[in-house]
């Protein structure tokens, strides 16, 4: 299923699954007699976002958005599935983009001030990828256009000699999107963009993208811990639990009814709003480990539904509404 049919799809990731090998070295095993450990990540994700739209990512900590963001973005090789682009011509796997389908796609992280250069002034940092991708070649255009950018996110144009710790934190965030914008960017991954920031400023800055994003037809993957951030900005709603996808659909639908028990009590947990009605049972207890997940449904330990088959099988994703849900309660 796609998220929207009628939309061309920008990007559609396939099973994709990212597992991380912790075992001591092979002699450290056979001295001690250690068993392998394989952390899975990520585990069998599949979803795709409609041009100029935004899918949020939610789940608790761990639960491997930030993964799947590396994965998308290339920063991080995964261990199967696959990701294509569309950017309006032929379809272009992740592992092979062309130099224009890279500077496409860029990725916004939460600490602003660790992704800038602290030795370069700002017009440096967003002039880079003008020269790099030979996008603008005079020192005049590209001055005019570091002013332009600069502008465009809302910081005074005449800043640009300014360095990173001259500027607040929600000014250095600002920074980051105008460099994103200055490589013609259609594709945003947005990895936690607001949390290191007050709450002002984290809603001026979510604002900033949101005008963007609509300014210039933006795609964004929206990851963020806080459900009514994820409500404000996305289109579409994916839930994660233990690396794998659990519902996924419109974001109204999946706030207003939410098939997923995870969902149900991770809505729950929205401090005031109480988005579900009445309230069964508090998201208790921890996420299991990663390194051995619970058999069957990998919730089933804190599911307040829990039934004997969901000790055992795995539930298969299946359509219910406009949504996806991996539950055998959903699967009737
Ligand atoms: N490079 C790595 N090596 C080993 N394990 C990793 C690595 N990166 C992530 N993990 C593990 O993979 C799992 C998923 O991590 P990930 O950062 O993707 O989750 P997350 O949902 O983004 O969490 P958070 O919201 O806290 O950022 C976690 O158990 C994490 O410890």
């Amino acid at each position: 299923m796609t998220l929207d049919p009628a939309q061309p799809s920008l990007i559609a990731v396939k099973g994709l699954s990212k597992q991380f090998d912790l075992s001591p070295p092979w002699w450290a095993r056979l001295l001690t007699g250690a068993q392998r450990r394989v952390l899975k990540a990520v585990d069998d994700v599949t979803f795709d976002i409609p041009r100029g739209k935004t899918l949020g990512l939610v789940g608790e900590s761990g639960c491997g958005k930030s993964t799947v963001a590396r994965c998308v973005t290339n920063l991080m090789v995964p261990t199967s599935g696959r990701v294509d682009f569309n950017f309006g011509g032929a379809v272009e796997p992740s592992t092979a983009l062309s130099p224009e389908g890279r500077r496409k796609v860029q990725m916004i992280f939460q600490d602003p001030y660790s992704s800038l250069n602290p030795r370069w002034p700002i017009s440096k940092t967003i002039a880079e990828p003008l020269k790099v991708f030979g996008l603008k070649t005079s020192r005049a255009e590209i001055r005019d256009e570091v002013r332009l950018l600069l502008e465009t996110v809302g910081l005074h144009a005449d800043d640009a000699h300014k360095y990173p710790h001259q500027f607040s934190g929600g000014q250095r965030q600002r920074i980051c999107i105008a460099r994103a914008l200055a490589c013609r960017s259609e594709f945003l991954v947005l990895d936690e963009p607001t949390s290191a920031l007050d709450v002002s400023v984290q809603a001026q800055i979510l604002n900033v993208m949101l005008e963007l994003q609509a300014r210039l037809h933006l795609t964004f993957l929206f990851i963020s811990h806080d459900l009514s951030v994820i409500f404000q900005m996305s289109d579409y709603v994916g839930v994660m639990y233990l690396g794998r996808l659990v519902e996924i659909g419109p974001t109204a639908e999946v706030f207003r009814r939410p098939r997923h028990p995870y969902t149900q009590l991770l809505l729950q947990t929205v401090p005031r709003t109480n988005l579900v009605g009445q309230i069964r049972a508090p998201l208790s207890g921890e996420v299991p480990s990663p390194i051995k997940p619970p058999g069957g449904c990998s919730f089933h330990p804190r599911c307040p539904h829990v039934m004997d088959v969901c000790r055992s099988v795995a539930p298969k994703q299946t359509q219910s509404g406009a949504e996806l849900v991996a539950c055998h309660l959903a699967a009737g």
